[in-house]
């Protein structure tokens, strides 16, 4: 391509390309970069397909480049959108080129977004692979432009390209906290774009969320940086689960807002950054937003919340999750919990909840849970002395989510990961790295149609890191049937926990197994690790109430005495600490709901079937009815008395609700407990001595806008 064939381009339009190849010419207003790929089908996948082409002499790093979709794209052409007019045109390049779309876009951060991911990628796959050291081909010279007619055969790319750009466009003229999601980055956290961004579905765990992904992720590899950070990482699985359409729609700019019932266009074209309590103020409890085509009911009160979910069904439904289901299909893996629908979901759940739900059972988790936990604190006296003044130690996010990774591994495959090592064992390592990986690139793959997804290079990718995934679980669960055969042959006993039981029981597949116990770890680290994190920040600003929780434990357990469950069960400050640092910090701040089979009324509207209702839960528990002064942490609240009374049960409920609520819920607490109780006991926690506050934000789940740094003092 001749790069002066660009010039007369205004650099606030993007470009998607169609065509053989793309180079950028030195001059020209775009980056644009020359890929080359291979036409790999998924099948073939592996870190070493992944070619991304080097730029070209002073271009700057790659952007995303698609192989022709299976359609057969007959001409190279090129869609620009103009977003100052909103524009769209496409325009023919050359007429003999095969199929193969490139992207680029001109220079809207989105680019940038999307170079740094590239980069990255490029830069795994070069190094990864030993077919990874391929060089892109010559790049083809420019083809000249040509208007194209408007009844051209080219109206079917056209479409999917204007869909395309739009997403782009949206994304580009989003929130600028869409760049912004590392936790190294305190200097935004006092912006509207860094609040909790709670709920409503442009502020769904999502749009921003998703995106930063790209240019927030950590470098992979190095415990030090927390998979998917910046990603609101996991949840992405629940992300994962319904908030994934969410996500993809809440990246797109709200159109309408409005009230049921009232006219639209008096409030058409609402800015989206007003948080849903905002909207709530505005619109009452009940709106409707529309995003693109979708059209999402945000419901924005208990009472409201309540009748949607009493009216779910009894194969309730989050949304389908379309990218990890095609993985699973792609390689014949099973479904889990988060990915299965209708009556096999049911069945999985029926085998997994016992082990994972009834008291009885949980509790015999503690053991392996307070060895992990004894690590843990071992850990941070090693980081303290370690650091700084002998009393700080930096991230606590960053070091509960090696303790919650530990944790909840040592639960489902009953082994340790070594997590909390200094040094991680190598295969440790790479699976934390994968689910990073995998949850960071998540949303990203789900903006695009499905029908695009084996060009994109990040879609290999994707398939790449769910296989490590798939086969490091196995490789554990393997293990434990070959340690359990061992044991039958000898005429051993069997016993264990949550693994040994499901492969004992028979009630499932091994295959089965893997693909339910690799979901409940993808969901079960990131939850746990930053509502601890939340717990002990506030725990650190309100000495009394600190206290009063350290009197607690040591009144049921002097001395050396390690909490047992039964012990945990008499610690009612405990427990409501950590309610209420759910009802501040919702992990989760949203969910949601497809009633797929009936129509339903709710607030008094008939809505039909399919609606999907956007559950506002962080809008919701801040409501100053059922939570005076909704600001303060107060766990007494959560304290039998008067003020218990008059919160509404759907209220705050971070684990959702009903039977497809968290799977993970009692362990999670149990997990968080244990630890909050003995780093209680041994530590007084105090906070950063440089007085940073840090706010939340919203990626995917609730995070800490900014590291959360506490100083740990031995009790004496
Ligand atoms: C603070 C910790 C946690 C919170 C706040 C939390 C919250 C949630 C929420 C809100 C949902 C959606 C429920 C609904 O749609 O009604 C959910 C689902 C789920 N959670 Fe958790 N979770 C936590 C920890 C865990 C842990 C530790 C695990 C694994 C051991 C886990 C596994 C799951 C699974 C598998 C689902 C999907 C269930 C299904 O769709 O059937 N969660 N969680």
């Amino acid at each position: 391509m001749n790069g002066s064939s660009y010039s007369n381009f205004d650099t606030k339009e993007h470009i998607l390309i169609l065509g053989e190849s793309f180079e950028r010419q030195p001059k020209c207003a775009f980056h644009t970069v020359r890929y080359d790929f291979k036409p790999a089908s998924i099948d073939t996948a592996c870190e070493g397909d992944l070619e991304v082409g080097k730029g070209e002499q002073g271009s700057t790093a790659p952007v995303t480049v698609f192989k022709g979709s299976k359609r057969p794209y007959m001409r190279e052409c090129v869609l620009i959108v103009n977003h100052d007019t909103g524009e769209y045109r496409l325009e023919k390049l050359s007429n003999n080129l095969a199929v193969k779309k490139t992207r680029a876009e001109g220079s809207s951060k989105v680019q940038s977004l999307l170079e740094q991911q590239t980069s990255r990628l490029s830069q795994q796959a070069r190094g990864g692979g030993s077919s990874s050291s391929k060089t892109p081909s010559a790049p083809k010279s420019s083809p000249p432009k040509n208007k194209m007619s408007p009844a051209s055969p080219m109206d079917d790319i056209e479409r999917e390209l204007m869909a395309e750009a739009r997403v782009l466009s949206q994304m580009s003229s989003g929130d600028s906290s869409s760049s912004s999601s590392s936790s190294e980055d305190s200097s935004s956290s006092d912006s509207e774009e860094e609040s909790p961004n709670p709920t409503g579905p442009p502020t769904l765990p999502c749009p921003q969320p998703s995106m930063p992904a790209l240019s927030a992720m950590p470098a992979p590899g190095g415990m030090n940086s927390r998979p998917g950070e910046g990603t609101g990482h996991l949840m992405n699985t629940l992300s994962l689960s319904g908030f994934i359409i969410l996500a993809q729609f809440s990246s797109c700019r709200t159109l309408v807002k409005e009230p049921l019932g009232v006219d639209p266009a008096r409030i058409r074209n609402q800015r989206n950054t007003v948080h849903a309590i905002e909207h709530k103020k505005i619109y009452g409890p009940l709106w409707k937003s529309k995003y693109g085509p979708l059209v999402v009911v945000n419901v924005a009160s208990a009472d409201l919340i309540e009748q949607v979910l009493r009216q779910e069904g009894k194969l309730p439904v989050r949304s389908d999750m379309p990218h990890w289901r095609e993985y699973r299909q792609l390689r014949s893996q099973a479904y889990g919990p988060l990915t299965e629908m209708g009556p096999e979901w049911q069945r999985i759940r029926s085998i997994l909840n016992p082990r994972m739900l009834k008291p009885r059972h949980v509790s015999n988790y503690s053991p392996a849970i307070n060895q992990v936990v004894t690590d843990f604190i071992l850990r941070i006296q090693r980081l303290r002395d370690e650091q700084g003044d002998g009393l700080l130690v930096s991230d606590m996010a960053g070091e509960l989510y090696r303790f919650a990774f530990e944790g909840i591994c040592s639960v489902l495959f009953e082994t340790r990961m070594g997590c909390l090592n200094d040094h991680v064992p190598e295969e440790t390592q790479k699976f934390i790295e994968s689910v990073g990986e995998m949850l960071r690139l998540s949303p990203v793959v789900v903006l695009f149609p499905k029908s695009l997804w084996p060009y994109l290079p990040f879609w290999k990718h994707f398939v790449v890191v769910w296989d490590h995934l798939f086969r490091i679980a196995k490789m554990l669960i393997d293990s434990k049937v070959k340690e359990i055969q061992g044991k039958m042959e000898k005429g051993e006993p069997v016993e264990g926990e949550y693994l040994t039981h499901l492969l004992t029981s028979d009630k499932m597949s091994v295959t089965e197994i893997q693909g339910s116990i690799t979901e409940l770890l993808l969901a079960g680290v990131d939850t746990t690790s930053n509502t601890i994190s939340w717990a002990l920040y506030h725990l650190a600003r309100e000495p009394e109430i600190q206290e009063m929780l350290y009197e607690e434990v040591k009144s049921v357990c002097p001395g050396d005495k390690i909490p047992t469950a039964e012990d945990i069960a008499k610690m009612a400050w405990l427990k409501a600490t950590v309610k209420e640092t759910l009802r501040l910090y919702p992990v989760v701040p949203g969910n949601a709901r497809v009633i797929v089979d009936n129509e339903i009324v709710v607030g008094g509207y008939l809505f039909p079937k399919k609606t999907l209702f956007h559950l506002c839960h962080y809008a919701v528990s801040y409501e100053e009815s059922n939570f005076p002064e909704p600001h303060v942490f107060r766990p007494e609240r959560w304290l039998r008395g008067e003020d218990r009374l008059k919160q509404h049960p759907f209220s705050s409920i971070p684990f959702g609700f009903g039977i497809r609520a968290c799977l993970g819920r009692r362990v999670a607490e149990l997990e968080m407990y244990c630890v909050l109780s003995r780093l209680i006991k041994q530590f007084e926690v105090r906070p950063d001595p440089s007085g940073k506050t840090v706010k939340a934000k919203t990626r995917t789940l609730m995070i800490p806008g900014t590291p959360i740094n506490l100083q740990f003092l031995d009790r004496k």
